[in-house]
């Protein structure tokens, strides 16, 4: 297995952009498990499952053909075919991915997938980023974080990213999802053993680096 950084955090905390900066100044592969469940509840509403219902989910699995990149420079996701990496990431599909996310076999599902990527990188480390990371997809990680920053903040930096009638409703969005994943696993506080890296003042780069130096304090020879 290589070197893992494991990082959780709730919505729009900075998970993704971070650990992939991360990543991509150490040379280390990037994951971001949250594409699964995204990439899942487009397929699940493709073939026409009911995302309600965990039975119609769970058969959803059956034809769930997912890929993802570790490469933090560019990765793609696919379902079959299908180049869906814009697609997941539409606010029709944020709405619905909690209720495919509660599915217990959903989860065990996705994170064999996970766990498959995150030991064939080709990379001398890989930065993984979701909810449950530090606590059930690699609790053994040498390197376990909590990315987190105020609501108020979270809110203001997703809708800087969005235009129109979506800008005024991700907070709504944004909260919703947290209170409703935050019933199937805790992402709000720091388990035993992970650092929290609160970004509510800092800067992009004053939280990639607070992060590296975390790593550093961890692993100091994986970080030149
Ligand atoms: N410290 C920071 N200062 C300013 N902007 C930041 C900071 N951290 C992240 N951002 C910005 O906040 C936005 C949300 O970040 P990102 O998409 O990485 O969050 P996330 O935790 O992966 O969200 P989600 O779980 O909803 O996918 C992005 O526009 C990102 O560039
Ligand atoms: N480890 C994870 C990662 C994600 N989820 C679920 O997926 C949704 C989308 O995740 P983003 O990181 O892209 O926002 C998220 O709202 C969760 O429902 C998860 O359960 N576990």
């Amino acid at each position: 297995m290589p070197f893992v950084v494991a990082v959780d955090g709730p919505a729009g905390s900075g998970k993704s952009s971070i650990s992939k900066e991360v990543a991509r100044r150490l040379g280390f592969g990037f994951l971001d498990t949250g594409a699964a469940y995204r990439a899942l509840a487009w397929h699940a509403l493709a073939i026409g499952a009911d995302t309600d219902d965990a039975a119609s989910v769970i058969s959803s699995l059956s034809s769930f053909d997912y890929r993802i990149g570790t490469d933090p420079a560019g990765y793609a996701v696919h379902v079959g075919e299908v180049d869906v990496t814009e697609a997941i990431r539409d606010p029709a599909i944020s709405a619905v991915v909690s209720r495919v996310a509660r599915v217990p076999e959903v989860r065990a599902h996705l994170i064999e997938l996970f766990r498959a990527s995150m030991a064939t990188t080709p990379k001398p480390g890989i930065v993984v980023e979701g909810r449950d990371i530090t606590t059930v997809v690699a609790p053994d990680a040498p390197v376990r974080i909590l990315l987190t920053a105020s609501e108020a903040v979270r809110i203001a930096r997703r809708s800087a990213e969005l235009v129109g009638p979506s800008a005024d409703t991700a907070g709504e969005q944004l909260r919703r999802r947290d209170q409703a994943d935050s019933k199937v696993v805790d992402f709000m506080t720091a388990a035993e053993g992970v650092t929290t890296v609160d970004s509510t003042d800092l800067d992009f780069d004053q939280t990639v680096e607070a992060v590296i130096g975390v790593i550093r304090t961890a692993q100091p020879q994986m970080v030149e």
